[in-house]
């Protein structure tokens, strides 16, 4: 095995990055699908392409204004791909939902066109189902709220004169698209307007895709439809691994949906992980597609460790003992501090209550509308205070002074740019007024309180040392509960908790601690990285680690779905599990919290996933 290993040529797989080079030929242009296994360089793939169109192409596509299209499956994975690109301006780098909505924004009579069609349908189909429904039922009364709100919408849009977007918003307004409709819309106008085929095509002749595994199904629909009609004059590349697919709703079997007159190249190698890593990527893979990856030559053994515990020990206890049993097996003690290991969790709450923001947390997680904002830290009264208040009030214990007023020039209304050069005479008053206000906020910390964000809020409300997010008084207000929407309840109850939550719900959401999901290190990679398994504290029923481990049954559905070819949830959690592991480097622990230890040992060997002296029983 080891001589093997040396015989391995770490460069059998350069020529993928030639034969993608080889598709953006003027004169011979041609599509291609790059799928291959975790750590075997797809992400450095797409940077090489990226860097020979520019220095192949740069000043061509400049000189005639048009672009490379670059859609990732993250915010994260666009900054990370422009910044190693070094912002270049031949690229437009840009998730699904701003890529679709900068090609249609201009079209708005389109636009409404699609929408008021769109909501017609959907009260005709709601209409339906009520005319058949059972009167009095929850579920009748939420339809009819639905057409009722669909209806007044339908009203209020002749009203309006431009509809708007934020792909990274909550889209709130009456006057906003939300998420789906945008996806839909765009991916519709691609697929049946031919001139919006022309524009796409004219202005981005190339166009790659990342993840494509996990891009919207409408999306790749739109894409193959566009490739039939502009195969001569556009080039579609994409790159992903089935087996990472891990969203519902990217297109199952996409490979056997790509057109024959494509090229496939296909990548054995793993270069990011330690061998054994890549051993266990191979056994959880083996029943799915078989395919089977090779680490590199000089890539060190590494060491993965599956530890079985009952499900209601200490956790946090658990956890710390497996970092030190993690540290002596793999003789590496960075396992002993926890920033430099990655504790991969199934749901963010399960962050909150190992980082203690779960009362910050719990209330909003239970509002579906919250879902991405409170995940990304975009949902606007988190983001206010940990962007502008927490800044300005580490900046002040820190006695970093000048941060403080550059955090006042930049967002305190009383230092407003306008306010402040018309009245020169009051200059200082100004200051003294915020100042002043300063001072009130920070005097909520005086011997050694702690304030809720409720606290910080009201402050700042009555000193109007800054503007604040528009839901605040409501929130601030004090009403009989029943009278206030679902949010404006959830925001109240989340911000009665303590300052100090916000400061470790604002560390986890921008990737500063040594928590993340297993969904969002897709794409990422760490030297120690610890995989939690457990569904007991996960509420979702989309993934079951216990029904993958074999100490859960399988439901009637999942055995039917896999009669019938159906994706499973055992199929979709053994994809997932691939994910995670394979974002180790070095080495692995997997954490299985279970009522049957002995069935996640069995089907650990079982399966070769672990070898017996792999297996730690913790109690
Ligand atoms: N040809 C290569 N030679 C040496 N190292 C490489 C090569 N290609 C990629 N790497 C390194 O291997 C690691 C994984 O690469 P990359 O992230 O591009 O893989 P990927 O296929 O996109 O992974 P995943 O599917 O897991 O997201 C990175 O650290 C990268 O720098």
């Amino acid at each position: 095995m080891e001589n093997q290993r040396f015989e391995i040529d770490n460069h059998m797989d350069d020529h993928v990055d030639e034969q993608i080079q080889k598709c953006f030929d003027n004169q011979m242009p041609k599509s291609f699908f790059t799928f291959a296994g975790a750590g075997s360089g797809k992400t450095t793939s797409l940077i090489k392409a990226l860097t020979f169109l520019e220095r192949q192409f740069g000043s061509d596509l400049s000189a005639n204004s048009k672009q490379i299209a670059v859609i990732t499956y993250t915010n994260a994975a666009c900054n990370e791909i422009l910044r190693r690109m070094q912002h270049t301006s031949i690229f437009t780098v840009s998730t699904i939902h701003s890529f679709l909505w900068e090609l249609i924004r201009n079209y708005q009579s389109d636009i409404k066109e699609w929408v008021r069609a769109n909501i017609a349908s959907e009260i005709a189909e709601l209409d339906s189902k009520q005319s058949k429904g059972r009167i009095g039922t929850d579920a009748y009364r939420a339809r009819a709220t639905k057409i009722l709100k669909n209806k007044e919408r339908l009203a209020n849009l002749e009203r309006i004169k431009r509809l708007s977007y934020n792909p990274n918003g909550e889209n709130l307004g009456s006057d906003s698209l939300n998420h789906n409709e945008v996806v839909k819309m765009g991916a519709e106008f691609i697929t049946f307007k031919d001139t919006m085929q022309k524009i796409l095509v004219s202005k981005y002749p190339i166009l790659l895709i990342d993840e494509s595994q996990d891009t919207k199904k409408e999306l790749i629909d739109a894409m193959l439809t566009l490739y039939k009609n502009h195969k001569e004059d556009f080039v579609i590349g994409m790159f992903g691994d089935a087996m990472q697919k891990i969203y519902m709703d990217g297109k199952d079997n996409l490979a056997a949906c790509i057109p024959a007159d494509w090229e496939k190249p296909t990548k054995v190698m793993n270069h990011r992980s330690a061998t054994r890593i890549v051993s266990l990527a191979n056994a959880i893979r083996k029943e799915v597609d078989g395919q089977r990856q090779k680490a590199r030559s000089d890539a060190e053994v590494g060491t993965v460790r599956l530890f079985i515990v009952s499900s209601p020990a200490v956790k946090a206890t658990v956890e710390k003992k497996v970092a030190e049993i993690m540290a002596r097996e793999a003789s590496d003690d960075q396992w002993l501090i926890p920033e430099e290991c990655k504790s991969l969790i199934l749901e963010h709450h399960m962050a909150a209550s190992r980082l203690g923001f779960e009362e910050l947390y719990a209330p909003l997680n239970k509002v579906r509308m919250f879902d991405t904002s409170l995940r990304d830290g975009t949902l606007p009264e988190l983001s206010f205070l940990s962007n502008i208040v927490l800044p300005l009030v580490n900046a002040h214990f820190n006695k970093r002074d000048f941060e403080v007023s550059r955090i006042l020039r930049r967002f305190s209304p009383i230092l407003d740019r306008k306010s402040f050069t018309s009245k020169k005479e009051n200059q200082s008053e100004l200051i003294q007024i915020a100042a002043n206000a300063v001072d009130d906020l920070l005097s909520l910390w005086n011997e050694n309180r702690v304030p809720s964000c409720l606290d910080v809020l009201d402050s700042i409300k009555t000193s109007g040392l800054f503007q604040l997010p528009k839901r605040t008084d409501d929130i601030l207000a004090n009403p009989d509960p029943g009278t206030l929407d679902e949010k404006v309840c959830a925001l109240r109850a989340a911000l009665a908790a303590p300052f100090t939550q916000l400061e470790c719900y604002a560390s986890y959401v921008s990737g500063n601690t040594q928590y993340a999901t297993h969904q969002g290190v897709k794409g990422l990679e760490f030297p120690r990285v610890v995989v939690i398994m457990d569904d007991e504290a996960s509420r979702g029923t989309w993934f079951s680690y216990e029904k993958l481990f074999g100490s859960r049954n399988k439901t009637e559905t999942d055995l039917e779905n896999e009669r019938t070819g159906k994706d499973s949830s055992m199929a979709r959690t053994t994809r997932l599990f691939y994910v995670a592991c394979t974002r180790a480097q070095k080495s692995l622990g997997v954490i299985a919290y279970t009522n049957n230890k002995d069935a996640v040992k069995s089907t650990a060997l079982a399966n070769g996933w672990f070898q017996d002296d792999e297996i730690i029983m913790v109690d």
